[in-house]
């Protein structure tokens, strides 16, 4: 195979398998690398499984890492390769391949160039057709339905019906395993290159109310489409819950253990993405959202409904003329003000800063020194 025989990547692969059989272990390549080899797919990363121990690795590749995931790993990198082992753990490579969840996934290559193909991965990967290596997989680990569905969004592949079949008969158990495991999953199908697709097989096969019990819009089989007409990964998320008519997000993304940032930012566009939905932007709402909210609210809005007027030119004209975008723009600090009133800073300032931003923005006084203080004095003898 001639891109083998010619890339970088697949020399380093090589010359690791000669590596670890020099030392007498077996070693096999495994994986994504041989599943977008044969699909013609930018190579990304290298696994290999051997027969060597954790240790032993470490005694041959001094300058690699040892990862304690669920299983340990080496990791290293290799002339740019990233590349990852694990042990065969005293099982025999047939073992190895039949734990795996899809045949598509179950193939491995020897240090000779060699298929070892016993489920006809080969086969799938180019007919792209993803099959059950055993009756069973799904059951041995639920978390493979949402695996499925990612593996079809990044390669368009076809679930035989048996992979349907047992994803629909275990879906009750999804919610039993790491609530943070369903998270990185929908992380990574929202990353992959046909994301509607793999979203709607999902909800053909009953998961999506399993996993969003609340949501309000799946009776009526949401289509999927607007997702891959956004770009982040937080303005998927904010498509997703909005066509499945799920309001409770901050819940559900701290159920599955995402980052808290992500839990505000999500939420954040959320927010603003329904107050666009609702309304054109007024001053205050877009002042509150800021330029990065604002634009990416308007782009969900515009994917979610088609009847939104506007669009991002005008989003960039209402935040032109806005006074100031943020309160750093005030033409006073907050140190300033204090002196003016000749009081110590404390709680007040908080308020009276609060309310100077709205001051300006609803252009009741001009973002200039001098007009900034006599609105406060003003305001402090009010109060
Ligand atoms: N729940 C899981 C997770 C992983 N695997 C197996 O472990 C391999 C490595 O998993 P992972 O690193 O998550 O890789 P992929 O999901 O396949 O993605 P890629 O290969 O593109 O990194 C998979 O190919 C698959 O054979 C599995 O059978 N069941």
């Amino acid at each position: 195979m001639n891109a083998m025989n010619e890339s970088k990547e697949w020399q380093v692969a090589f010359s690791i398998l000669q590596t670890l059989k020099r030392y007498g272990h077996e070693a096999y390549i495994v994986g994504g690398a041989l599943r977008d080899l044969l699909l013609k797919e930018a190579f990304v990363d290298l696994d290999i499984v051997t027969s060597a121990t954790i240790c032993e690795l470490k005694g041959i590749f001094p300058s690699a890492v040892i990862i304690r995931t669920n299983i340990p790993l080496l990791s290293m990198r290799k002339n740019d390769v990233r590349v990852e082992i694990s042990e065969l753990h005293a099982r025999s490579l047939m073992e190895n391949l039949r734990a795996r969840d899809f045949t598509v996934n179950a193939v491995a290559l020897n240090e000779r160039g060699e298929w070892i193909d016993p489920f006809h991965g080969q086969r799938d990967i180019e007919r792209r057709e993803l099959r059950l290596v055993r009756e069973d997989s799904i059951r041995s680990d639920p978390l493979r339905i949402l695996r499925a569905s990612r593996l079809m969004a990044a390669y368009h592949f076809i679930a035989d019906p048996g992979v349907a079949k047992a994803c629909r008969a275990q879906r009750g158990h999804l919610n039993a395993i790491a609530a943070e495991r369903i998270g990185e999953e929908l992380n990574r199908l929202f990353q992959s290159r046909d994301a509607a697709y793999g979203m709607q097989w999902l909800d053909e096969q009953g998961i999506l109310s399993i996993l969003c019990p609340d949501a309000s819009g799946l009776h009526k089989t949401p289509v999927f489409s607007p997702l891959n007409k956004v770009d982040t990964l937080t303005e998927k998320w904010v498509v997703f819950f909005y066509l499945l008519g799920e309001k409770n997000v901050r819940h559900r993304l701290k159920k599955w253990r995402l980052s808290k940032a992500m839990v505000n930012t999500v939420h954040r566009l959320f927010f603003y993405t329904g107050k666009r939905l609702m309304a054109t932007w007024d001053r205050r709402t877009l002042y509150g959202a800021g330029e990065k909210t604002a634009l990416a609210a308007e782009k969900t809005a515009h994917v979610l409904s088609d009847s939104v007027p506007g669009g991002e030119m005008n989003v960039r004209k209402l935040l032109a003329e806005l006074p100031i975008l943020n309160r750093h723009e005030l033409a006073v600090s907050p140190l300033e003000i204090s002196a003016h009133i000749e009081r110590e800073p404390g709680p007040w300032l908080g308020n009276m800063l609060r309310a100077l931003e709205m001051a300006v923005i609803d252009k009741q006084v001009k973002n200039e020194k001098g007009p900034l203080l006599t609105w406060v004095k003003e305001r402090w003898d009010e109060t």
